[in-house]
């Protein structure tokens, strides 16, 4: 018996202990898992699709049924694919500091039967890091790789090839296949109260972590549409946010981004539309410009307009570069490793009336033994390519320190 929206069961255990058996249950019985917790929220979402997600070749985000959507950068070895939201489950975590506790209460809002239910309670087994296969990308960029493909990316400006790039690079860090991710998910929480913290898994995508601050597309039917140019990159420092200033390197380096996202909505001639920012926001240690795009979708009549935008803005130029075909061009040619879903998008898809998908940052992929992070900098033609670098190694950071407190 199907039993939907209804809070049919509580189980009194810790939000950490609940995801470990999420995770261990979803591996064993070849299911793919979403865990994932909205920006300022206090609860955690947990998604299962028992088949094990299935391949879209094209994205039609008013086709899709409701549930979780991986996409990769771009889409050629690795292919997109969609979580049906077949197990709903969510966990209220306290309140007050985000914290999990002993007595954090998982609701199940929709699931097939009360076995399933059981034998993911009663899952004792351990995820198996062995059973996770090995990438292509073996060997962490080089500081001299990268800071030459920055100089190289500053050359192209110059000759006006485009005008921003967006190289990124990988560092990895070998594991004892001993990283408890139920823990490692719960102290992102804590830590990125503003991030969009999420934690998939399917034989077809593999198993990522990350703490995203960049929303691709926000949708709620019938009401609003939004988006965000998020860009620029520098350390918090001791001073307050009010108090940050910024060079007009990182000034011009999000204008593109936001002027990336306004010819977007030429193109489809929608004028009608809220800017707010540019505005300086925190993600965890590092602060960034942020300008906000709101677009009211009844009143422009426009209730499509979520899926128009998302075939337009991706890969934006907060993660690509302008124009976009010469930086991915570029890219393509020079990064030596595969982007996979870093820099892709992912996030639930028509749940509660909501599309809320976010870029694929801050974030890394588990494998057997190693784990690959991921950061990219945006470059324009006054970059410094050894900032450039230190920029992803804080990047790369925000997920590190979780993991392995490095
Ligand atoms: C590419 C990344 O981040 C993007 C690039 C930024 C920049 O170049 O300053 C800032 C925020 C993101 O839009 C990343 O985190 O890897």
């Amino acid at each position: 018996m199907e039993k939907e929206t209804q809070d049919i069961k509580q189980t009194q255990l810790t939000a950490e202990a609940h995801l470990n058996k999420f995770i261990a249950f979803a591996q064993k019985n070849k299911a793919a898992l979403a865990i994932y917790r909205l920006p300022n929220d206090s609860k955690l979402q947990l998604l299962c699709d028992l088949s094990g997600g299935n391949y879209i070749e094209e994205l039609n985000l008013e086709d899709l049924s409701p549930g979780f959507i991986v996409h990769p950068f771009q889409t050629g070895i690795d292919k997109i694919v969609s979580f049906d939201a077949e197990i709903l489950a969510e966990i209220s975590l306290n309140p007050a500091n985000g914290a999990s506790s002993k007595r954090d209460v998982l609701d199940w809002k929709k699931s097939p039967s009360e076995e399933i239910e059981k034998e993911i309670e009663n899952t004792n087994l351990q995820f198996d890091f062995n059973l996770l296969e090995n990438s292509s990308n073996h060997d962490s960029t080089l500081a001299s790789d990268y800071i030459d493909m920055v100089e190289k990316g500053i050359q192209f400006i110059k000759r006006e090839e485009f005008y921003k790039v967006v190289p990124s690079k990988i560092k990895n860090i070998e594991s004892n296949n001993d990283i408890n991710l139920g823990q490692a998910f719960i102290n992102a929480c804590k830590k990125y109260p503003n991030a969009f913290v999420n934690l998939t898994y399917s034989s077809k995508t593999g198993l990522w972590f990350g703490a995203s601050p960049e929303t691709l597309i926000e949708d709620k039917k019938g009401e609003y549409f939004k988006t965000m140019a998020l860009a620029g990159t520098q350390a918090k420092s001791e001073k307050s946010i009010a108090e940050t200033t910024w060079t007009q390197k990182e000034i011009e380096e999000q204008a593109y981004v936001s002027r990336y996202i306004i010819n977007c909505f030429k193109k489809i001639r929608l004028r009608d539309f809220d800017e707010i920012g540019p505005k300086t926001i925190q993600a965890g240690n590092l602060l960034h410009l942020k300008t906000t795009f709101k677009v009211n979708t009844e009143s422009v009549n426009f209730p499509e307009l979520g899926s128009v935008m998302l075939k337009l803005l991706h890969p934006t130029s907060a993660v690509c570069g302008m124009p976009k075909e010469s930086a991915l061009d570029f890219i393509s040619k020079e990064e030596k490793h595969n982007r996979g879903y870093f820099s892709g998008f992912m996030g639930p898809v028509h749940l509660n009336n909501l599309s809320h998908l976010f870029v694929n940052l801050r974030c890394c992929q588990i494998y057997n033994q190693s784990v690959t992070f991921y950061a990219g900098a945006g470059i324009t033609e006054d970059s410094k390519a050894e900032k450039e670098w230190e920029e992803t190694e804080m990047k790369c950071k925000v997920l590190s320190n979780i993991i392995f407190g490095i």
